[in-house]
């Protein structure tokens, strides 16, 4: 049986297209393929100890290091034995220490980290199971991460003045920080007390997994990094994007470009980025921003800096991800051209991280029989929503109201798309920059204002005529399929019904998304004749304010109307408001010279800006902390639903709030005032 695992591993690995070696520890924290194809496998570790719910969230048991000496195979092996499946011959590998540093004699049981309540599970008993679970595991999750304090954290209050003394703080976050403690002295430590945060999430991978890889669901990673928080306890990949951000805004630099490496290392390793830094995640990657990360390391990197040498190494590995989404995430549209969804056709079984939920869904909706095709299909259809990193909206479900009509797979995503042009713009930019030598313009004169309808001139290089032929391509494509001009947004495809979602569901509101808004982000507008794109721009953005997506509290993030998703209302995510404030405030640019569009387009994007920031900041001095979501209309609350208890901390709402400050600042600082104004301030 256990060949069996390791073999489908492989056979998942190389499906995937990744160069990956199989990760004996795999048999332990990935068994769940086995679970959708022999009956035996119900009785599996990873199913018997998900199912019995011995932890209260399921990510608990997929990130616990074995204990030292065990080996994957042989606990596999005990499992059986001990559990009815098989009988084991050699004896027990020796006790080992706790990872977590407790020696075995003070290895009492820490009540707390195991469920009180017992649900219904397989004929196993709890008892045991846990019994088992501790002569081979550790306590508890983490022992494979080591703190790990940012060398460039800049410390303001120790600065008298920006860049004056050693700890170096950079001049513009110095400024804003005095000029906000001189306004309100709580907003003055609120962002003192982001910028330490880093502190917190800053981690490195430890020693031991690197010499006993095996014993951990953890991949390791080169570089220190910053973390998601809370239960994310690794690094993710989009959420690096925005973690990145923010610490650009600090000086932070070096901590960034650690970051991005160890993205670009994964690439080398598997072919693409995985979700996240753990065996389970390798199934699946995340909304493809790496080419924007490399550029912001490019972008930032100090005089003196050997840029070329890291564009030398980036833009290979690049080409190499965008190749896997060309090849395995890539959709020929029936009317001609391509487009790219989100999808995980190696994922054979639940998520082991949220193996319970899965399984539990799949029982619910009736589809508990093994074998059955619409199991299989559940299951993709999960996996590719948590790819999406909207796991789960309204978005990717047949009906928009049940879990059971998930079906990730069959939409064109109009975020996954406008990542993939900002994909290709990026892959252009950065090897224009590699081959000339130097930064290519952006304004005027820009590499694709050579491809502008109309424009004749074709760039010499065949790269790069390449590239912006894709650009061109894609920008027609998603204009063909994806804009509605009757509603002036571009909206998800239904690859079943052919057909944009808006002739699928029940009430057009239902497709009101603030992905309908991300093209702008990537600058679709600057590649459609001036005119043209004039009137669209004037339509998005009339249909932007009369969409209801702006609240009190910042971007909804899906629909405008309920429907329990946390990627739904009434929940505003960080990510959505940087993409959205970015969007507005590029348009603004790129219609400077007409005055009402790029007015409308600055007031919305400084709207969305200050209305999300007033949220973290007055949710900041009720709770003292940022939450990973936010609710769009109670201000300063957490948003709420998902499959697991809303999370603190956290990496990408520093990151954006950081990001959104500097920006307002530069655009215009007076508005900051709104952001700590008093609630009784703006009754009277
Ligand atoms: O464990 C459930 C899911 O959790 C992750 O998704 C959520 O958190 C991520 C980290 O902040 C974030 O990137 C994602 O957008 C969130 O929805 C994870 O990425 C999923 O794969 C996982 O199934």
């Amino acid at each position: 049986m256990t060949l069996k695992v390791i073999e489908a591993y492989v056979h998942m690995a190389f499906r995937l297209g990744a160069l990956a070696p199989a990760f004996p520890s795999s048999v332990v924290y990935c068994a769940a393929n086995c679970a959708e194809t022999s009956a035996g496998c119900e009785k599996s570790l990873l199913a018997v100890v998900q199912r019995l719910r011995i932890f209260a969230d399921s990510k608990h048991f997929v990130d616990l290091p074995l204990l030292p000496g065990r080996i994957p195979e042989r606990i596999i092996e005990y499992w059986d034995a001990e559990f009815g499946r098989r009988v084991v011959e050699e004896p027990l590998a020796g006790p080992g220490e706790a990872t977590s540093g407790l020696r075995e004699a003070e290895r009492e049981p820490p009540v707390p980290t195991f469920r009180l309540a017992r649900v219904e599970g397989p004929d196993t008993d709890f008892e045991e199971v846990r019994r088992f679970l501790l002569e081979h595991f550790d306590y508890a999750p983490g022992g494979d991460l080591l703190a790990w304090i940012p060398r460039d954290l800049p410390q303001l209050e120790l600065d008298p003045e920006p860049g004056t003394t050693a700890t170096g703080s950079p001049p513009l976050l110095h400024q804003i920080w005095r000029w906000m403690k001189a306004q309100d002295v709580d907003a003055g430590n609120w962002l003192m007390d982001m910028v330490a945060r880093w502190r917190k999430l800053g981690r490195e991978t430890s020693p031991m997994v690197f010499r006993e890889p095996e014993r951990f669901s953890l991949l390791p990673l080169k570089h220190p990094f910053i973390v998601a928080g809370g239960r994310f306890r690794e690094c993710y990949y989009w959420d690096t994007y925005f973690i990145v951000r923010g610490l650009l805004v600090c000086g932070m630099w070096e901590t960034a470009r650690c970051c991005v490496e160890n993205l670009l290392d994964l690439v080398e390793q598997f072919g693409f980025v995985p979700n996240g830094a753990r065996i389970y995640y390798l199934n699946r990657t995340q909304p493809p921003l790496l080419s924007d990360m490399v550029r912001c390391i490019a972008e930032h990197a100090h005089a003196g800096w050997d840029v070329m040498t890291f564009l030398g190494r980036a833009l290979p590995l690049l080409e190499r991800e965008y190749n896997f989404m060309m090849e395995q995430r890539a959709v020929k549209m029936r009317a001609g051209g391509t487009l790219n969804r989100y999808h995980a056709p190696a994922a054979e079984g639940p998520r082991p991280e949220s193996f319970y939920e899965d399984s539990k869904l799949a029982s619910d909706c009736s589809m508990e029989l093994l074998g059955d095709p619409r199991r299989s299909e559940l299951f993709i259809a999960l996996t590719a929503a948590a790819e999406s990193g909207w796991d789960f909206s309204s978005r990717w479900l047949r009906d928009r109201r049940s879990m059971c009509s998930i079906r990730t797979q069959l939409i064109i995503p109009v975020c996954f798309n406008s990542f993939m042009l900002r994909m290709e713009r990026n892959l252009a930019f950065l090897y224009q920059w590699y081959i000339s030598g130097s930064r290519p313009e952006t304004e005027k004169g820009s590499i694709f204002e050579q491809r502008l309808p109309g424009n004749e001139e074709v760039p010499n290089d065949p790269v790069t005529r390449d590239l912006l032929d894709r650009v061109q391509q894609r920008v027609s494509t998603m204009q063909k399929y994806l804009y509605v001009p009757s509603r002036d947004q571009w909206i998800d495809y239904d690859l079943e019904a052919d057909t944009t979602t808006l002739q699928t569901v029940a009430d057009w509101r239902q497709t009101v998304s603030s992905s309908n808004f991300f093209p702008l982000w990537s600058g679709i507008l600057e590649h459609i004749e001036s005119e043209q794109a004039a009137s669209i721009a004037r339509g998005v953005l009339q249909s932007f304010e009369e969409s209801g997506l702006l609240q009190n509290g910042g971007v909804v993030a899906t629909l405008v109307t309920d429907s329990g998703q946390q990627w739904d209302y009434p929940n505003a995510w960080p990510p959505v408001q940087l993409l959205l404030h970015e969007a507005f405030a590029s348009l603004a640019t790129q219609f400077s010279a007409n005055e009402q569009i790029s007015n409308r387009a600055r007031e919305l994007s400084l709207q969305i800006a200050i209305r999300f920031l007033r949220s973290v900041y007055q949710g900041w001095l009720r709770s003292g902390d940022l939450f990973e979501k936010y609710h769009a209309e109670k201000v300063g609350e957490s948003g709420n639903g998902g499959e697991y208890v809303p999370q603190v901390g956290f990496g990408w709402t520093i990151g954006v709030s950081l990001a959104l400050l500097s920006s307002v600042w530069q655009l215009d600082r007076s508005l900051l005032a709104q952001v700590w104004q008093r609630v009784s301030d703006e009754a009277t």
